[in-house]
């Protein structure tokens, strides 16, 4: 039987979603996380702040197994990482990166592609169809649903990888710059599409260069410098509005002409 969302996700209890405790990563033989503590709680709505390479993405890559940990511990939804199978509750929008897909797939098809892990043998049923179409609504596509997604801008592209990461009715929703590159209109519908998931008890991890228009959703903000935590806490006032001592943020996939992105974060 299906389960609704409202039933599938418990109330905001408090407990440990993502426990990283000591982190440590390397990559290209580089250490990149340096002793990472990062928990986020049911319900909570954190941000990863930091300057560019300070290891925000990777820590976030650690915590769905991307990037393997050389020491410390991670833990998901209270199960050890090397235990847990669950990974249907999760869902997880990568950073965008300028390479498009050559392969002619619909809006549908892609933010379906989101579902499958709650099917059973991939069958769709009529509830996975509803929450696909409900997706589509949050991120107002669904009039966009048999469109080959080459045919989109980048916002509107953005706003299908998040529909389909909401397709899955994730409990915990990990976004990597979410708004990095996206015009105003599609940052309003995504910032829309975040504040209902949070009214419904989503867990959000959110790496971001500045808090902007999701400001108001963001609980506790997590700063790294140099693949340590340097700030865990309320998040900083301002941030880009040049209120703490600091670094430019020069985004990797910014257009090469527009003017860098200055948050002033802590570097
Ligand atoms: N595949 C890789 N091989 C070697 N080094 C890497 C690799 N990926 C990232 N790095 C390096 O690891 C460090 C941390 O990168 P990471 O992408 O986690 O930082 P970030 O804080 O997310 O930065 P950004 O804001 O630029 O995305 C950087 O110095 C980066 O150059």
């Amino acid at each position: 039987m299906a389960v609704s969302r409202e039933e599938a996700i418990p109330p905001r209890a408090g407990g440990p979603v993502i426990g990283l405790r000591a982190a440590t990563a390397s990559l290209g033989g580089r250490p990149v996380l340096r002793g990472v503590d990062l928990t986020v709680r049911t319900g909570e709505v954190v941000a990863l702040l930091g300057a560019n390479g300070s290891g925000k993405s990777t820590a976030v890559r650690s915590v769905i197994g991307q990037v393997p940990l050389t020491g410390g511990e991670l833990s998901l939804f209270g199960t050890e990482f090397r235990r847990f199978r669950d990974w249907a509750r999760i869902g997880y929008v990568p950073q965008r990166t300028t390479a498009s897909s050559g392969v002619p797939a619909t809006v549908r098809e892609v933010v379906t592609a989101g579902r499958l892990a709650r099917t059973k043998l991939g069958i769709l049923r009529r509830a996975d169809r509803d929450a696909v179409h409900r997706a589509l609504e949050l991120v107002g596509m669904a009039d966009r649903a048999k469109d080959s997604v080459s045919a989109l801008s980048g916002g509107q592209h953005q706003r299908v990888l998040i529909a389909r990461a909401l397709a899955g009715e994730p409990e915990l929703l990990i976004m990597d710059e979410p708004m990095a590159g996206v015009d105003l209109v599609s940052q309003a519908v995504l910032a829309s599409a975040l504040r209902e998931q949070v009214a419904r008890g989503a867990t959000v991890l959110l790496v971001l260069h500045e808090l902007g228009p999701l400001e108001p959703l963001i609980d506790r903000a997590v700063v790294l410098r140099d693949g340590c935590v340097v700030h865990d806490g309320p998040p900083p006032e301002a941030v880009g509005q040049h209120a703490l001592p600091g670094h430019d943020h020069v985004h990797p996939h910014a257009d090469a002409a527009a003017e860098p992105l200055r948050t002033g974060l802590l570097s």
